[in-house]
């Protein structure tokens, strides 16, 4: 998160930290006791190995009241993501086990009407990414408040020229901006999970690059789908 500030304490306790070996990697937020959503473009780097999942942290590092690492069963990622575009850049892991739910550790609910969140809308991301352009990792969760911006202005040949699809959305850039390893958090609009952050063009805080999101509602369906599926 660049341009923001640290968060008040397990004040988001959807948020999800995917990690390898003890690495914070991408965002990701409990949309059900035994699942995360997250982005797809994540498992990139991974090498086939499968994520772990902090729950319950503020604090990467510290000892807190139920932070707890929880082992993955499965992860599915949509099967329409690749690695050439930002298309159905969604990622769903399936914990071990049902998460224990607590102040700390909460469902955060999913918007499922397949309806544009107006521009200027004020909403929120937060996460574990990169702070500075000299890429610093923080120890602690970071968040930011940033407006929706229409998908023509997004879509504009200086921008984002024509690649932001209806399932997509956008919010403004300037200098405030999510960065490397905020990908998969939530971008959260009156309290429900709108989009999920993806790393669009892989730059961050240039007004030209407007910070991208999977729209979560068109796929609603297929969540559904995979839960009832995974849960047997
Ligand atoms: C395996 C993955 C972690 C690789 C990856 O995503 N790299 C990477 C590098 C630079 C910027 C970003 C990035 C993320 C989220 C939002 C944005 C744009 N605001 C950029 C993402």
């Amino acid at each position: 998160i660049l341009g923001g500030y640290e968060a008040k304490p397990h004040l988001k306790p959807y948020m999800a930290s995917l990690q390898l070996d003890g690495q914070h990697i991408c965002g990701g937020f409990l949309i059900a006791k035994q699942w995360v959503l997250s982005a797809a473009h994540c498992t990139e780097e991974t090498d086939g190995k499968m994520f772990q999942v902090l729950l319950g942290a503020h604090s990467l590092t510290e000892p807190e009241p139920h932070k707890r690492l929880y082992r993955v069963r499965a992860q599915i990622p949509h099967p329409g993501s690749n690695i050439h575009n930002n298309k159905d850049d969604l990622l769903l892991l399936q914990l071990e086990e049902e998460a224990e739910l607590n102040a700390h550790v909460q469902v955060l609910p999913v918007q499922r009407e397949d309806r544009d969140v107006a521009p200027d809308t004020v909403c929120e991301v937060a996460g574990w990414g990169t702070i500075n352009h000299s890429g610093r990792r923080p120890d602690k969760l970071y968040q930011l408040e940033r407006p929706v911006l229409s998908r023509d202005v997004c879509n504009h040949r200086t921008r984002h020229d024509h690649t932001i699809t209806e399932k997509m959305m956008c919010t403004d850039s300037r200098r405030k901006d999510t960065c490397k390893g905020d990908s998969g958090g939530p971008l959260v609009c009156n309290g429900v999970a709108e989009g999920v952050v993806t790393a669009g063009s892989r730059v961050c805080g240039n007004y030209k690059k407007p910070a991208i999101y999977t729209r979560i509602a068109p796929y609603a369906a297929w969540i559904d789908g995979v839960i009832a599926a995974g849960d047997g």
